[in-house]
């Protein structure tokens, strides 16, 4: 296929209320789309929504390489398939590979740029999987599920208000909700995990996400506390940098454990997928963000080498907009495994979010169309 035409337009979105973790509060996100169009008149779309205290490039560093990689890639041509995009993207040594692709980076460039890289990344792969005539998912997996299984993000501070909150997510048809934790008292958190539990029934599937704000006693505490609430899992519960920790955690929690954080740089990935302390992998799970893993390809490749050694994975957003979170839907439907929820129902937590979009979530699920590429209007975004 040949670009004939390739933008970058600033995204802009903001929360209706802060987004509060153990590490800091999400209030607006700042990124850009991606737009590239072919010889054949098929507009392909990406997003870079940089999240840099999850290890990818500054904002500044996302719109400078974006804009020298677009400039580049206007007017060449690149084979049309995933070995296409992966030469294009991934600067390789050899000749043969790099003739698959358009060349936007030099081989010797060192600088990683995830957020870049995914921008980039899916909107090839929109193309591509536009010229095809296929869903997104299918160029991942041969055998992709149509059905992705969602959970809601519980944004409230106080028992009471978050008990209102998951009894609204259990009525839409939610099966798993999911609860920030840590950055306050032990005997709060527990309040509002009771309050959660009392509020959503036995049945309903309960997560948390610490952030890494507990430190290894404090995370063994609180996991001997509120694992009476029956938890499904727990994300990060201690600092990223310190595997070792995660490890023993998760040795002793009564649920599974998932890296999140951790591998926000490819070494601690490495290590994480190759560690071997004896009796199974590190953790019982690992948290796929596109985004931070540099585009669904890759994230690809960290979820098959997981699955491989018996860790579960699953795929959140980094509180990206629609066209990331359509791209992160499409590598869900793709995963070895779709049991644990992924955690791409935060639309609702933007003010400007597109009114009506296909991955609205419905009673938990977001449902796959049968449409080429994304299946994303290009208008959609600007038309609200
Ligand atoms: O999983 C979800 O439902 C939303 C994703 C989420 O919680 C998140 C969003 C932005 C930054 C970090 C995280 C996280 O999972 O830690
Ligand atoms: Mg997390």
């Amino acid at each position: 296929m040949r670009i004939t035409e390739a933008t970058l337009t600033p995204l802009y979105l903001t929360l209706t209320h802060p987004l509060k973790t153990a590490r800091g509060s999400y209030a607006t996100r700042d990124g850009f789309l991606v737009r590239l169009r072919d010889e054949e008149g098929h507009v392909g779309q990406g997003e870079a929504m940089p999240l840099p205290e999850f290890g990818t490039e500054s904002l500044a560093t996302t719109h400078t390489v974006l804009r020298g990689w677009l400039s580049a890639l206007k007017g060449q041509t690149l084979e049309d398939s995933i070995e296409g995009i992966e030469a294009t993207l991934v600067p390789s040594a050899s000749e043969e590979m790099r003739q698959r692709g358009a060349r936007i980076r030099g081989i010797d460039s060192e600088q990683r740029v995830p957020a870049a890289q995914h921008g980039l990344e899916l909107a090839l792969l929109d193309l591509v999987a536009q010229r095809k005539g296929v869903p997104l998912c299918w160029l991942l997996a041969e055998e992709a599920r149509q059905e992705v299984l969602v959970n809601a993000l519980l944004s409230a501070e106080e028992p009471e208000d978050l008990a209102r909150e998951a009894q609204a997510a259990v009525a839409e048809g939610y099966q798993t909700l999911k609860l920030k934790v840590a950055g306050r008292s032990l005997d709060m958190d527990e309040a509002r995990v009771r309050a959660v539990r009392e509020a959503a029934g036995p049945r309903v599937r309960l997560r948390l996400d610490a952030n890494g704000g507990w430190t290894e006693p404090e995370a063994n505490r609180a996991l001997d506390r509120l694992g009476w609430y029956d938890l499904e899992l727990v994300e990060q519960p201690t600092p990223p940098e310190d595997l070792q920790a995660l490890w023993r955690v998760q040795r002793r929690a009564p649920c599974i454990i998932a890296a999140d954080e951790t591998l926000a740089t490819p070494a601690a990935v490495r290590t994480l997928l190759t560690m071997d302390l004896g009796g199974g992998p590190a953790v019982g799970a690992v948290v796929i963000k596109p985004m931070v893993l540099g585009g669904l390809l890759p994230s690809m490749v960290v979820a098959l080498r997981a699955a491989h050694l018996g860790m579960h994975a699953f795929v959140t957003s980094s509180i990206d907009g629609v066209v990331a979170r359509a791209g992160a839907a499409h590598l869900a439907s793709a995963l070895p495994s779709g049991d644990l929820a992924s955690g791409l129902a935060v639309g609702r937590l933007f003010a400007d979010e597109p009114r009506d979009h296909p991955y609205q979530p419905h009673q938990g699920l977001v449902r796959l169309r049968d449409m080429p590429g994304l299946g994303l209007n290009p208008d959609l975004i600007w038309d609200r």
